[in-house]
């Protein structure tokens, strides 16, 4: 039998804020077994932007990143961000270690083509370094990882932490079962996005077809989703979207998405 994994992603909107942030870590280090934890930023890197007069372009869910944004985001999610939660981590005995994808190799990507817009320095992840992760794991050793890439030429490139997620979740499931955790500010994905108690249980291929057309699945909710699905069909064996409370109450009303 493989060893479990859980994989919690979580979002800017939550690490902007620290009382939040606490009690998320706080029931994170308290996660039986073997951990990854994959955090965004989004929200700080756009109010950093903001102070230094530099306009924030998002087009569908993802930042348009220019020569100087990157160095931003460099900032935000590969410092601030990272170091914090790792900080915080460690003063709760999680013995976690914070890494961008140029660590140890961690994640290859490759400029996204450009198609109708040219989003600058994001990329398209191609290779996940599983073995590193796998050493790391093996000394029960935390890998916290931010949502930073690079081409292995010397270029760094911002991707969606979203994609962090499952594209680590997918490279480590040969060697583990995975279990991958989105958590947001929402209780899961909601039919009534103004309705906190309207969650979707279970969303699954047919339904998830059904919620896009209605346009129930919107903005954020589309990349989540979309790498929700890519993650089930390369043998990630759980995946959730939630609150923080749902990675240490099973109890908690999540959104579970299976094919
Ligand atoms: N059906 C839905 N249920 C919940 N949130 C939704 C839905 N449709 C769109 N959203 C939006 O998606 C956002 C989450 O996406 P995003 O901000 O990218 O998340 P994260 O911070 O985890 O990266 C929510 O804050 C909400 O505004
Ligand atoms: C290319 C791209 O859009 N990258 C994201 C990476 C951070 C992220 O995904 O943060 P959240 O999880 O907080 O949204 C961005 O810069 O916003």
């Amino acid at each position: 039998m493989q060893e479990k994994v859980s994989i919690v992603k979580i979002g800017g909107n939550l690490i902007e804020n620290e009382a939040v942030l606490d009690e998320f870590i706080e029931g994170f280090s308290k996660l039986e077994g073997l951990k990854i934890l994959v955090h965004g930023g989004g929200k700080l890197a756009t109010q950093l932007a903001e102070k230094l007069g530099i306009e924030t372009k998002m087009v569908d869910g993802r930042r348009i990143t220019d020569a100087e944004t990157l160095k931003i985001i460099t900032k935000v999610y590969g410092g601030y961000a990272n170091k914090t939660i790792v900080a915080k981590l460690q003063a709760r005995n999680c013995n976690a270690i914070g890494l961008s994808g140029a660590d140890l190799n961690l994640i290859r990507s490759v400029k996204r083509p450009v198609k109708t817009h040219d989003f600058g320095f994001v990329g398209d992840v191609e290779a996940v370094n599983a073995a590193a992760l796998k050493l790391l794991l093996d000394h029960q050793i935390t890998p916290v990882c931010c949502a930073i890439t690079h081409d292995k030429e010397g270029q760094l490139f911002n991707t969606n932490a979203d994609t962090i997620a499952s594209e680590i979740a997918k490279a480590i499931s040969k060697d583990f079962e995975t279990h991958l955790y989105y958590c947001f500010e929402k209780n899961g994905v909601l039919r009534d996005i103004n309705d906190d108690t309207s969650v979707i249980e279970e969303i699954d291929t047919n339904s998830y077809q059904k919620l896009l057309e209605e346009k129930i699945i919107a903005d954020g909710m589309l990349p989540k989703l979309f790498n929700c699905f890519n993650a089930l069909e390369h043998e990630v064996a759980k995946v959730y979207i939630g609150s923080i409370k749902m990675i240490t109450d099973p109890q908690t009303k999540k959104t579970t998405i299976t094919l």
